[in-house]
């Protein structure tokens, strides 16, 4: 049997005396992730501010963190100080069982028939969007698409449809979240993190109002027994309960609508934003996805139906989802109980850090997993399909994205428009096949100008 070595003795370093590596991460904003990877292997420590990391790479380890010893691991613990101060504690800061209770109360709300019924508001947004595009171009593609799905989601996940209150909301969720990264935690009138603070309490009192207000709808639903026919996410949560009797308790919803809203659009903007920019230096991929879509949507209006068969524009998705992580290219967990991985024993107290943007350029898994070749996911070559593990920029296990089935339909509806009736062109040129820049190092600066097709023609 091979003797298991402390944690401490594991490649890699943990920087200078309690300032540990944090210099490191602000100066590559990446944490220089890549080159410690390169330099010590799949598994290496690092820290940060006197907190020891462990962070681990590949298919394995994902699958035990995130499936196989979940229980060894906190979602809490290891998001709650980038998190809780912001969002409080929605499900994503929730552990074991609380969160499985949790979870299964949201869960209605993103699958099957709930799903099929945001269809008509995103395709509408979708479609007011791309009209003021027309007319404002060009556009800061990463704003844009910012403020599209942060809109998508307040009218779809909060119910909220006044053109006024949309706007309240966005604004009240724009000064919390510019809250998120200040060093100094004092909320004191004057400083940006006490207006972000005084933002939060404001959209809580807005979102209790709306919830007292749905309570009113809901119970003249059920009195027309027609309880579930709710067109939004808010509606669905009110009318939740498990089998044990369990329903969501008001300051939960709160918490998770004001996570949600955030879960849910800079992850979307960052998707489309790359997709945007990737398709505008790829001609015969623009030509691929529209000759998809005349042959599976033809003239008809766009449907759910016709979303499933474009299967281009999945692989086209997933390899933007494997070389840009929207989400980010790291999932934290702070472990409660003993880890043994590779070697080691991992102790409580420390964070493991999932590293998912390493594992999805391993050339283990991927053949040439620098360049960008969306044909890699179709068959015969299918190459995600070796491991269930290997593409997780929706994450994986117990806390893997709720919003999945969300997200996908409303980047698709988008894609699907903007290829059938637009084209643009992104500026300045990006330079391709540097998938090592984190999208956030560049995007903000991206324009497109967008010109009508038909007339282009
Ligand atoms: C391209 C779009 C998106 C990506 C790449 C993405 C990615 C992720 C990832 C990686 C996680 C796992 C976090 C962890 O394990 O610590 C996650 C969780 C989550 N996502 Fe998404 N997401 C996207 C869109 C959405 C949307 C549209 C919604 C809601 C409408 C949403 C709601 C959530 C929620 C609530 C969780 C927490 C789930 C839990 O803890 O059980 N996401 N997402």
């Amino acid at each position: 049997m091979t003797q298991l070595k402390p944690a401490e003795e594991m490649p890699g370093s943990f920087g200078l005396p309690i300032l540990g590596e944090t210099l490191r991460l602000f100066a590559t904003q990446g944490w220089g992730l890549t080159k410690n990877y390169q330099r010590y292997g799949p598994i290496f420590k690092t820290s940060i501010l006197g907190k020891k990391y462990a962070v681990l790479v590949g298919t394995e380890a994902n699958r035990l963190i995130l499936q196989e010893q979940a229980d060894h691991v906190s979602s809490y613990l290891g998001w709650k100080v980038a998190m809780e101060h912001i969002f409080g504690r929605p499900m994503m800061l929730q552990d074991g069982e609380e969160h499985r209770r949790t979870r299964r109360l949201m869960a209605p709300a993103f699958h099957g028939k709930a799903i099929a019924n945001y269809f008509d508001i995103m395709q509408t947004e979708v479609n007011n969007c791309l009209e003021n595009w027309m007319e404002s171009s060009p556009i800061s593609i990463k704003n844009e698409f910012n403020q599209l799905a942060l809109r998508i989601g307040i009218r779809l996940l909060l119910g909220v449809q006044l053109q006024s209150e949309v706007e309240q909301v966005e604004q009240l969720y724009n000064t919390l979240t510019q809250g998120a990264l200040a060093l100094l935690r004092l909320d004191i009138p004057f400083t940006k993190y006490g207006r972000s603070q005084n933002a939060r309490r404001q959209l809580k009192a807005f979102l209790q109002k709306i919830i007292s207000d749905a309570y009113g709808g809901l119970r003249q639903r059920k009195l027309q027994g027609n309880l579930q026919e709710s067109c939004e996410v808010l509606g669905l949560f009110l009318a939740a309960v498990d089998e044990e009797g369990n329903a969501l308790a008001d300051s939960q919803i709160i918490d998770e609508l004001i996570h949600l809203l955030n879960a849910a659009h800079f992850t979307t903007a960052t998707s489309l934003t790359w997709a945007m920019v990737e398709l505008a230096g790829r001609p015969q991929w623009r030509e691929k996805l529209r000759q998809e879509l005349a042959e599976v949507v033809g003239d008809e209006p766009l449907n759910l139906g016709h979303l499933k068969q474009l299967n281009q524009m999945t692989y086209f998705l997933k390899e933007i989802e494997r070389l840009y992580n929207p989400a980010g290219v790291v999932l934290f967990r702070g472990v409660v109980k003993e880890i043994e991985y590779a070697g080691y024993r991992i102790p409580p107290g420390w964070v493991v850090i999932v590293a998912q943007g390493l594992t999805h350029r391993m050339s283990e898994i991927y053949t040439n997993p620098e360049s960008f070749e969306p044909e890699r996911f179709a068959p015969p070559r299918e190459e995600d399909k070796k491991d269930s593990f290997a593409l997780i920029g929706f994450g994986g296990g117990e806390h893997i994205c709720i919003g999945m089935e969300f997200a996908k339909m409303e980047i698709k509806i988008f894609l699907a428009t903007l290829l059938q009736r637009y084209d643009w062109k992104v500026t300045p040129e990006y330079q391709f096949n540097n998938y090592h820049q984190l999208p956030f190092q560049v995007e903000g600066k991206l324009q497109a100008q967008i010109s009508n097709l038909n007339l282009k023609n």
